[in-house]
């Protein structure tokens, strides 16, 4: 697609000797051969991806899209859409759980309006990419153009590209958006060939009638979309919202500037299916926070062959289970770098 040539660009490999060499010091520090279990997995990790002796997740930087779903009309949220707007401000000024997160663990974010339901006008600390007044409703027509699509990709690529030009070491999209779980799961069985009925589940609180309605919704949106042989940028034009688009850049990106990836929950989740089914390799660079409680997460996990670090049950999004774990990365680090080696330490080895 014309605009989107870059996706096709080389995917960076990851530095395989700066792993083998964090694994080799990791079995020489003073503690018995893989003690810490995956906090070990996570410093080596990072030594691949970012080709260091000294891995770090700092800086932290925050990619948090924010735009309204016209599946919303289909009844498809425990909340009303006019959330959206509200929650855009709480986060701008500091109040919202992704904010609060932030602050608390030194990150570096900037909130981009994609798109929501009504131009807010300027709003401090918000950065406007505003490609539409939401989505149109998958259940009744096509999220986007393929305009929008183009400009949404480029949104989040440009959007890692400043994270990048200020010295970013970890990348972290979040999104808020009201009916946003609609379009992700909707992907997600467009990507994986599933049942919505496996996929559906209760977003921001649902009781069984409600999903019910949600997973009508997406069947009608699937009948109306899914064609044997539609690309997935189309699939996505179809089926997406601009935030997951925009994140699908924003991985695809990350990836071949080799800036590693913390994927947060369900919704970032359908993004970083639609990125590696795009460019497998784009997977290497992923690192998956937290599962979901959103029932439908797993098989997104499954199919990425990904096993989460936490699992909190939280169900918010918001980039806020990536940042839970960034408390977490930077102890594997420090452990990684400071811990005396069993030579250093004259402790006996065996
Ligand atoms: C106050 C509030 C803050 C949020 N922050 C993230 N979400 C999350 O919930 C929404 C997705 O769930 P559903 O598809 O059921 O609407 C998205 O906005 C997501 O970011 C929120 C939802 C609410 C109500
Ligand atoms: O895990 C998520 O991303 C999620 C789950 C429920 C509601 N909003 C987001």
């Amino acid at each position: 697609m014309e605009g989107l040539l870059w996706i096709n660009d080389p995917i960076l490999p990851i530095d395989s000797m700066a792993a083998d060499s964090a694994r080799r010091r990791q079995d020489q520090l003073t503690k018995p051969r893989g003690s810490l279990g995956r906090l070990e997995e996570m410093a080596i990790k990072l030594a691949g991806m970012q080709g260091a002796s000294a891995p770090s997740p700092d800086p932290v930087h925050i990619l948090q899209f924010m735009s309204d779903h016209g599946v919303a009309a289909e009844g498809v949220s425990l909340y009303p859409q006019e959330v959206t707007i509200q929650m855009m401000r709480n986060i701008a000024h500091g109040g919202a759980a992704v904010s609060v997160m932030a602050e608390a663990i030194g990150a570096r974010m900037e909130i981009i309006d994609l798109g929501i339901l009504t131009d807010p006008g300027p709003v401090e600390n918000v950065r406007s990419e505003r490609l539409g007044f939401g989505t149109g409703n998958i259940a009744r027509e096509p999220a986007m153009s393929e305009e929008q699509l183009v400009a949404a990709m480029n949104a989040g690529r440009s959007g890692v590209e400043r994270a990048l030009s200020n010295g970013a070491r970890l990348l972290i999209c979040g999104e808020m958006g009201i009916g946003n779980t609609t379009p992700a799961t909707a992907v997600a069985c467009a990507l994986l060939d599933k049942p919505v009925v496996d996929m559906v589940g209760p977003g921001t609180g649902l009781n069984a009638e409600g999903i019910d309605r949600k997973r009508q919704a997406i069947e009608s949106a699937l009948a109306l979309h899914l064609e044997p042989g539609r690309s997935t940028l189309d699939l996505l034009a179809r089926l997406g919202g601009f935030d997951i688009v925009a994140t699908t850049g924003a991985y695809i990106t990350a990836a071949q500037r080799g800036l590693p990836i913390l994927v947060d929950g369900f919704i970032m989740s359908a993004a970083a299916l639609a990125a590696v089914r795009l460019q497998p390799e784009v997977r290497n660079w992923m690192i998956f926070s937290h599962t979901s409680a959103e029932p439908g997460h797993r098989l997104m996990m499954e199919a990425l062959d990904a096993d989460p670090y936490l699992d909190l049950g939280m169900r918010l999004g918001e980039a806020t289970g990536g940042e839970a774990l960034v408390p977490l990365l930077r102890l594997a680090c420090v452990v990684h770098q400071r811990m005396a080696t069993f030579s250093e330490a004259g402790v006996t080895e065996v």
